[in-house]
């Protein structure tokens, strides 16, 4: 899928925006400012370069500890807290003070830990709904694990409720996402963990 981020476009297009809030686009203060938006997408959106098969690959390195996996097979790893960024589709708005937190039961393969990070923090950089994000880290999770159980748990703030519209500062909106057959048909496994991240 690979695509590209049209700095140029972006770049004419806030200078439009300028004038249309009624601004002079070429006054000191604005002159760069196109430019600077454009180079802040490309560094916030640089998730949406990248299809999540893409994203497994890029941060795909697992270790295949057979024997270890085998010892622990109903032992988890939870990475938790994660702090990420990102904006949600419907306003172009911020979601921030995010805290992404990953349990999964290792099957064959056990995943880097700082890959669970990186796999948040670019899944966070594309338009987002906070649902999705929790979808898109968990089908990548599983993708390279391979794993039957996968919790994804976020916690957020977004500014379009906070900071406009209904304006309800200090609103946390928490989503929980289980991929996987065994997460899903083992509640007391989905219990042990949802206790274990909190
Ligand atoms: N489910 C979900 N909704 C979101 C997310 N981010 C923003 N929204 C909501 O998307 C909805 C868009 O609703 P609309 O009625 O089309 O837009 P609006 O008139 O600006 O809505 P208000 O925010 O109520 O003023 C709002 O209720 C937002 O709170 C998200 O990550 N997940
Ligand atoms: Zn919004």
């Amino acid at each position: 899928m690979k695509r590209q981020i049209d700095i140029e476009k972006i770049s004419s297009c806030i200078r439009e925006i300028l004038i249309a809030l009624g601004d002079d686009p070429d006054r000191e203060g604005l002159r760069d400012t196109p430019k600077r938006v454009a180079k802040m997408y490309e560094e916030v959106f640089a998730g949406m370069t990248l299809s999540n098969d893409e994203i497994a690959q890029l941060f795909g390195t697992t270790f295949d500890e057979e024997d270890m996996v085998e010892q622990s097979s109903n032992r988890c790893v939870i990475v938790r807290d994660i702090p990420i960024f990102s904006y949600c589709e419907h306003h172009l708005a911020l979601m921030y003070n995010m805290k992404v937190s990953v349990a999964y039961l290792p099957k064959e393969k056990m995943i880097g830990l700082s890959k669970i990070a990186r796999i948040a923090d670019m899944v966070g950089r594309r338009l987002q709904l906070q649902e999705r994000i929790g979808e898109e880290i968990a089908e990548i999770v599983e993708k390279i694990t391979e794993s039957d159980a996968i919790i994804v748990m976020i916690h957020g703030e977004h500014s379009c409720m906070t900071s406009r519209g209904i304006k309800k500062p200090g609103t946390l909106t928490t989503t929980v996402t289980y991929r996987g057959e065994r997460i899903n048909h083992d509640s007391d496994l989905r219990q042990e963990l949802l206790m274990l991240m909190k």
